[in-house]
């Protein structure tokens, strides 16, 4: 993988080294215009829930992955490697930088204005990520068809300039409210 986010001059972000043919849009897939109103449906649509894994606040071993923006169509948000988040020694676990991933690129499916679930996500893993480490993750749509939206994203160490650790690729798919299950 090795598109880049749009800039904010570039409304459709070249995709020159997609990892697969399964996380590529179709030819001709339209890429979104960014909207302000795709984030005012999400808002709505998860009120009140605070149990989300990568970011809610009442999922004690969750993430606690921090949204932090929206621009252009492009998600930011960050976590804070922690001691429990280890696979090798002193390491964050690739599943949990994952989650990471899938956390991004599903906040940047949710803001085109439907629900959607992962389907597919594709990681590709750069470099370690030291614990005590800040994780800072962008993610943007690449393409629509159907009920499929095409996602990427990547996750950088120390700040969101800093180097590339996690590329990740996905295929979300729209579903209606009534595919998620009340909480009990
Ligand atoms: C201050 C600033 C604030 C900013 C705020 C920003 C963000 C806010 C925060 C949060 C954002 C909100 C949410 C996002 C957060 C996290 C995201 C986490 C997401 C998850 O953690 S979610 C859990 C894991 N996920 C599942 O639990 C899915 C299980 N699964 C199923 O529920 C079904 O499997 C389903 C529904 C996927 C499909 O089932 P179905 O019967 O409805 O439809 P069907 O099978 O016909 O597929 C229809 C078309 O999708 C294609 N398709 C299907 N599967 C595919 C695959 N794997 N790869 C490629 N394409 C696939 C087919 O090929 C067909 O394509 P075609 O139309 O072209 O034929």
């Amino acid at each position: 993988m090795t598109s880049s986010p749009p800039s904010p001059s570039a409304s459709r972000p070249a995709r020159p080294g997609p990892a697969s043919s399964r996380t590529t849009p179709p030819p001709g897939a339209p890429a979104p215009a960014p909207s302000g109103e795709g984030a005012a449906v999400m808002l709505a649509s998860l009120a009140g829930f605070d149990g989300c894994f990568g970011c809610g606040s009442e999922a004690e071993s969750g993430l606690r992955i921090r949204h932090t923006g929206v621009e252009d169509g492009v998600v930011t948000c960050e976590f804070t490697v922690r001691r429990e988040h280890q696979g090798a020694p002193g390491l964050c676990h690739g599943g949990v930088l994952a989650t990471a991933m899938d956390e991004a690129l599903g906040g940047a499916a949710w803001l085109l204005g439907n629900r959607y679930v992962t389907g597919r996500l594709e990681t590709d893993y750069l470099a370690p990520v030291p614990v005590g480490s800040d994780v800072h993750v962008r993610a943007w749509c690449t393409g629509l068809d159907g009920r499929k939206a095409y996602l990427e994203g990547e996750a950088r160490v120390g700040g969101p300039d800093g180097p590339v650790a996690v590329r990740a690729a996905g295929v979300f798919i729209e579903v209606p409210q009534e595919h998620f299950v009340p909480e009990s």
